[in-house]
């Protein structure tokens, strides 16, 4: 490694390391709400957490829109902006801002995208749109299909189909029709202005098809493969129908969970299988969920992940890089900003010896998400990495989630003596906050709280520092608000429930056990997760670097 000698932090002037490790929590998807009858986490009777707040110490921070790279003050945060931004310790333009001025510049049509048009219309195959049907910015947005529609349409581009995944997470649920009536619109104009087949294809839930993470559960993936590419799943005559159809069958059903389905003729043909020498383009942005259908269409005989029965030979792209140390897809359309220098890259090279866990949901978050989109370790002589796998089931139905058995992990870690710097994620409240379940929401706070009690009384036994924060909101807010912010309510009376993210900001709390004089300091009061690293690192005994965003401590 070069310069490794100069790159090493220097010793901090005031804080000496502490004894024990500085234990790092972040509580997936729990910010500081209202405290009213819709704020799970404050109707969650939690006692660690409370006593924390009280005294320890205690402020909120930003972790939406500009503060972690998003477009405007209205994009709610999400884990791989948040994760991202803890990591670096610094804001970098994140992929949904990024191919938002890529579509604005031009950019975006060059390299990738011509030759993708050079393909679909010089061998008159056809041209595949897969993604999710969302505004909501955080996996996938609306606008760059329809920049993508547009200019295939422009191009002259005689066969193409939209292969549409439902969201309800990231956007109100119940709404899946709202954006497909949007795309049909923009298909049918195509189709008319080129003479050509503008359609649907197929289509299915996110949380069932297509966009499972971390190999959670493959059988996602294997369900999205079927129904877009084989063409074989329950076939429909067009999406409208098959949500109509499906709403019928499970009233109440969230269009997360919508079936898969594959659009056919009338002879139950379909419409758009996907065939050799075709061209696909995944229009999500964001990586996790994005990485393993990418494997699928991109590895050679020895994937493992589901039998794909037929592997079309395609020019498979995604709307960028999903993972930086595998660089793939090899083919996109627009290029990230590489995020170097993240805290665990300057850790390993100063030799701080690091632990990362959490259940499978949110592992990738605290290791890929937190390395700027790296899951390769920096030194693996110095870093350990622990996964515990997650359920596989809705989590309202079991919202304690791994709570305890990651709490058993950290806490182990802790006895080990082996790490200065543990860091892990909690998923509960964001996990269990999108399923929309009020009750279940409160149970997995208090979960989480319970663990967090035990990692507690552990740092302070080795007389370390715990640092409790989040990476956006989520369970504090589970009602959907009008633009006055208040709360919405069915015909019947019952809440309208929120299953996505919130702007709110984030609770931080730093608990030092190893007697030093740990405040806030009081100028920072727009702080927030850039400021982090600095502040964790200042935590372990060293001075941050100056390129980072500025330490919230006091000096
Ligand atoms: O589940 C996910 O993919 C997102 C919401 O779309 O949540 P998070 O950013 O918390 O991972
Ligand atoms: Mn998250
Ligand atoms: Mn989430």
């Amino acid at each position: 490694m070069p310069d490794l000698e100069k790159s090493q932090l220097a010793p901090h002037p005031r804080l000496a390391p502490p004894p024990g490790p500085v234990v790092l929590l972040v509580m997936d998807g729990v910010g500081e709400g209202r405290h009213d009858a819709y704020d799970a986490v404050s109707v969650a009777r939690t006692p660690a957490l409370d006593s924390l707040r009280s005294d320890a110490a205690y402020r909120t921070i930003l972790a939406h829109g500009p503060y972690v790279g998003l477009p405007s003050e209205t994009d709610m945060g999400n884990s791989e902006v948040g994760h991202n931004t803890l990591g670096a310790g610094r804001i970098f333009d994140q992929g949904a801002k990024r191919i938002d001025i890529a579509v604005d510049s031009g950019a975006i049509w060059t390299g990738t995208w011509q030759e993708i048009i050079a393909q679909v219309t010089q061998r008159g195959t056809a041209l595949h749109l897969i993604g999710l049907l969302s505004d909501g910015n955080v996996h996938s947005n609306m606008t760059h299909l329809a920049a993508l529609i547009g200019k295939a349409r422009d191009k002259g581009v005689h066969r193409l189909f939209v292969h549409a995944l439902h969201d309800g997470r990231d956007v109100p649920d119940r709404t899946a029709e709202k954006y497909v009536a949007e795309v049909e619109q923009e298909l049918g104009a195509a189709a008319q202005a080129t003479g050509g087949t503008y359609r649907i294809a197929s289509g299915g839930g996110r949380m069932v098809t297509t966009m499972d993470r971390y190999e959670a559960d493959w059988r996602i993936v294997e369900r999205g493969w079927q129904a877009h590419v084989l063409g074989a799943a329950r076939p429909f005559a067009s999406a409208t129908e098959a949500i109509e159809q499906l709403r019928k069958e499970t009233p109440g059903i969230s269009d997360q969970l919508l079936s898969p389905y594959t659009i056919v003729d009338e002879d139950g043909r379909p419409v758009g299988a996907i065939q050799d020498g075709d061209c696909v383009v995944f229009f999500n942005f964001r990586g996790d969920r994005a990485i393993e259908l990418s494997w699928a269409f991109t590895a050679g005989a020895d994937f493992a992940g589901f039998d794909r029965q037929r592997v079309p030979d395609v020019l498979f792209a995604g709307m960028t890089l999903y993972d930086g140390d595998t660089d793939m897809p090899k083919l996109r359309l627009v290029e990230p900003e590489p995020v170097p220098d993240t805290i665990s890259e300057l850790l390993a090279r100063t030799g701080v010896t690091q632990w990362a866990g959490a259940e499978t949901q949110k592992f990738g978050h605290v290791t890929y998400f937190w390395n700027g989109n790296r899951s390769e370790k920096f030194d693996p002589a110095t870093e350990t990495y622990f996964e515990i796998p997650s359920d596989q089931v809705p989590f309202n139905e079991r919202p304690w989630m791994k709570s305890a058995e990651t709490a058993d992990a950290i806490i182990e870690a802790i006895h080990s003596g082996r790490f200065r710097f543990i860091r892990a994620n909690f998923p509960g409240g964001d996990m269990v906050g999108h399923t929309g379940v009020f009750e279940a929401a409160v149970v997995a706070m208090e979960s989480v709280d319970l663990a967090i009690d035990r990692i507690d009384r552990a740092v302070k036994a080795a007389r370390g520092t715990l640092v409790v924060t989040a990476d956006h909101g989520n369970a504090e807010d589970m009602i959907e608000r009008d633009k006055q912010g208040e709360p919405v309510f069915l015909a019947d009376g019952t809440p309208r429930w929120k299953t996505a993210h919130s702007t709110n900001p984030i609770p931080l709390i730093i608990a030092d056990y190893a007697d030093r004089d740990v405040t806030f300091r009081d100028d920072v009061p727009k702080g927030g997760l850039a400021n982090v690293a600095s502040t964790l690192i200042e935590l372990l005994g060293y001075e941050a670097p100056v390129e980072y965003e500025p330490t919230l401590l006091d000096s």
